[in-house]
């Protein structure tokens, strides 16, 4: 018998998350049926979006939902052999049994010189939301000015060095002075602290006179209230995230934007990158291929150990996180 360890969400979330809306648990796992597999969380994701889905898909006492790169520990389902590796949809544990659905194998051109990690972050959902919010939401073309907020994160880096493959300028901003000087590494053409800057109206000026025609939104609230004010004409907002929000206890009222949609005739549209659950593959082997050839850098907050996984996720909503945040087990 193996003794899994659980992440229960034991509060509902009011404002921040504390530590004390989670509970550790036990649980014990029965034996192996025909068709099923056990597995062993190796590094687990914390991500923006487990925040407000915890609201509307959770009740109390449900295990946190999350994804993991696990490793089959044993299989008694033909389509997957003991040792491999997959990215789960499973929650925050440190092993589970599954029948296989909603497995996902990794691809067997991964690299060993490559951390297994990535397909939670620059190679998995948030490498894929840059991809297809940038490709197929903001459809950037050579030449264009792209924005981006949250830009040091799993999704914003990859976002801004996607937009600099195709040949566009880009402007990213971010929590921290380290962060801004991450993102003059990555190749940012102009990057600011937004927490520090006199006027983001004048920060925005001064990054791109001329303005911006892709505007890849991850933060919502305030921010998007004066960027919107910056776009150039027929330009696009990807509305990919509203962290700002997300632990709000009473909501933001933000000044209205049909003005400048109107007078500037832009489009704006929010996704989700399940959209593209179909063409998931194509978006990982363009990943995979840029990271392996140097064009897209990764970096990882990686907190060690199962236990502190409510430290991460808080950690990560206060931004302490440089690149995608991992616990590795
Ligand atoms: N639509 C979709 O399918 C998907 C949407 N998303 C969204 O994309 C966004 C980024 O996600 P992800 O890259 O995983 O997270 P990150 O790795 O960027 O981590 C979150 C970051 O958000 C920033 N942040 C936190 N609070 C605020 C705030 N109040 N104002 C401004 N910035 C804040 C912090 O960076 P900083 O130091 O810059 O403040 C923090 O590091 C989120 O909104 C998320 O919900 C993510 C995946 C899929
Ligand atoms: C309930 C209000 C929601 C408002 C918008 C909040 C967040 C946007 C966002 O961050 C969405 C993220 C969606 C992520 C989906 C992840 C899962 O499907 C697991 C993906 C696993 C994988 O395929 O790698």
């Amino acid at each position: 018998m193996v003794t899994a360890k659980v992440w229960v969400l034991k509060k509902h979330f009011e404002g921040f998350p504390k530590p004390s809306d989670f509970d550790l648990k036990k649980i014990e796992l029965p034996s192996l049926q025909n068709g099923e597999l056990l597995l062993e969380s190796v590094f687990l994701s914390v991500d923006p979006y487990m925040r407000p889905y915890s609201q509307r898909d959770m009740k109390e006492g449900d295990i946190m939902i999350g994804t993991q790169v696990a490793r089959i520990v044993e299989s008694k389902n033909p389509a997957f052999a003991v040792g491999a590796f997959v990215v789960a949809n499973s929650g925050w544990r440190s092993h589970f049994i599954s029948d296989g659905k909603g497995l996902h194998l990794l691809p067997s051109s991964w690299p060993e010189s490559l951390p297994k990690s990535l397909a939670l972050g620059t190679v998995g959902m948030p490498g894929l939301t840059a991809y297809f919010g940038l490709f197929e939401v903001c459809k950037m073309k050579p030449g264009e000015t792209v924005l981006v907020n949250a830009a040091a994160g799993a999704v914003g880096s990859v976002v801004g060095q996607l937009a600099k493959i195709g040949g566009c300028k880009v402007v990213g901003c971010a929590g921290s002075d380290d962060k801004v000087a991450y993102l003059k590494k990555l190749g940012f053409d102009e990057a600011f602290n937004y927490k520090t800057v006199t006027s983001l109206d004048e920060a925005l000026s001064k990054a791109s006179p001329d303005g911006y025609d892709c505007f890849f939104d991850n933060v919502g609230g305030e921010f998007s209230s004066v960027a919107i004010n910056h776009m150039k004409k027929h330009g696009r907002i990807a509305v990919c995230g509203a962290i700002s929000q997300y632990n709000d206890s009473v909501p933001q009222k933000g000044p209205y934007v049909q003005i400048p949609m109107i007078f500037k005739e832009l489009r704006m549209e929010g996704f989700i990158v399940t959209r593209w659950n179909n063409r998931r593959e194509e978006g990982q082997k363009a990943l995979l291929k840029w990271v392996l050839e140097g064009k897209v850098k990764f970096h990882e907050q990686v907190t060690e150990g199962f236990e502190n996984m409510p430290a991460a996720f808080i950690g990560m909503l206060r931004g302490e996180n440089l690149g995608k945040a991992i616990v590795k087990v």
